[in-house]
């Protein structure tokens, strides 16, 4: 059985681990940014780090058999702020028309944009290649996670939520976007200006061009990819769409991935999130798929999560004896619920 839960400081190695494999800009294998990313997460869970929408929680899911760590994911209480916007390319479309000539043309506009009170992102979404798309449906449950969190602390978040998704990358990880665009106007790589854009944004603002931008201008390749969802990325792309996201006609100035959107009231798993009581029932049949989370005040850490089957009415939900385990918890626990459909 796998169990989600907050990063811990115990868990740098097998983060390490983890990203010594990927080495994707989701998870960027070095270590001292894996330890930031860590700190601000166990600081945030706690409460400590005082505004909450300064907050970034780090999800992980570990196999409790060999306690490896195989996925993970975050939430960013809030994407843009006075400190450090959100900025993206708005799409939309030109026409042009000459009468003399009859010739009507139109044309993909790129407008660089800027929010200072963003909404939140979910991000950071992986899993370890060999446990991908197994029967536990392990990338599932570390993206289902972050709507059972969002929806026992909806005051702590956005009335919004953003999740930037992956376009296709060239075979060595670079952007075709990137290389036509971004390079020209930074002198800088694409891994080089992603990990400087987590600390700062204000060479973006100042170094790209203000001016809106003809996408016809690129070559054919480049043009194909601005919206896209890379191979690797097309499943999340379905989850979401699935639970209420849509692609806003915004994308990523760096590389051109998607942003998909929603309004959290309307997500359709934090419509659906409920709390019961746990009952001392033993449950070993098939019932409802579920995401069952626990959460405690102190202690070895604070939030674990299960997907398993039970049984459910009103007030109360029936757990197998192997979840109850894992959660840490006991008959009475006060206990929240999304489904795993
Ligand atoms: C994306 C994940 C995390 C997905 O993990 P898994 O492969 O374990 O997925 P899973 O749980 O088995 O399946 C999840 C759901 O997606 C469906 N699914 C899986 N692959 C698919 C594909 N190629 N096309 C269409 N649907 C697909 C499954 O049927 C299932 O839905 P059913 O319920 O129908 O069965 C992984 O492939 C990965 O690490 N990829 C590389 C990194 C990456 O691209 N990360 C996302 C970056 S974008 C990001 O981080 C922001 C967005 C976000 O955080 O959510």
């Amino acid at each position: 059985m796998l169990v989600l839960r907050d990063v811990q400081k115990t868990d740098l190695p097998g983060l390490k681990r983890l990203a010594a494999v990927l080495n994707t800009v989701n998870l960027p294998n070095n270590e001292e940014t894996l330890e930031a990313i860590i700190d601000k997460s166990v600081k945030s869970f706690a409460g400590r780090v005082k505004d909450p929408f300064e907050r970034e929680y780090l999800f992980v899911l570990e196999d409790v058999r060999n306690n490896l760590i195989i996925g993970t994911s975050m939430i960013i209480a809030q994407h843009g702020t006075y400190e450090a916007p959100h900025i993206y390319y708005e799409v939309s479309e030109r026409e042009h028309y000459s009468a003399s000539l009859e010739r009507h043309l139109r044309h993909k506009v790129l407008s660089i944009a800027y929010n200072y009170e963003g909404p939140t992102e979910i991000g950071g979404l992986v899993v370890d290649p060999p446990y991908r798309a197994t029967q536990d449906k392990p990338g599932k449950q570390l993206s289902f996670v972050r709507f059972l969190f969002i929806s026992m602390h909806r005051r702590l978040f956005r009335p919004r939520i953003l999740a930037e998704l992956l376009p296709p990358l060239l075979p060595d990880g670079r952007s075709l976007l990137w290389e036509a665009c971004g390079k020209k106007f930074t002198g800088l790589t694409y891994l080089e200006a992603d990990r400087l854009s987590r600390q700062n944004k204000e060479f973006i603002k100042e170094l790209f061009p203000s001016s809106d931008i003809y996408a016809s201008l690129f070559p054919d390749r480049v043009q194909k990819v601005l919206g896209e969802v890379g191979p690797a990325t097309r499943g999340v792309q379905r989850m979401l769409e699935r639970v209420g996201f849509r692609y806003v006609e915004r994308i990523d100035p760096f590389d051109g991935g998607p942003h998909f959107e929603a309004d959290t009231a309307d997500i359709s798993l934090v419509r659906r999130y409920r709390t019961l009581k746990l009952t001392d029932e033993d449950f070993q049949l098939e019932g409802d798929d579920v995401l069952v989370a626990a959460e405690r005040e102190s202690g070895r850490n604070r939030f674990r999560s299960v997907r398993c089957h039970a049984r459910l009415d009103n007030t109360t939900i029936s757990l197998p004896a192997r979840a109850r385990e894992i959660l840490e918890v006991k008959t009475g626990a006060k206990l929240s619920i999304i489904p795993f459909e």
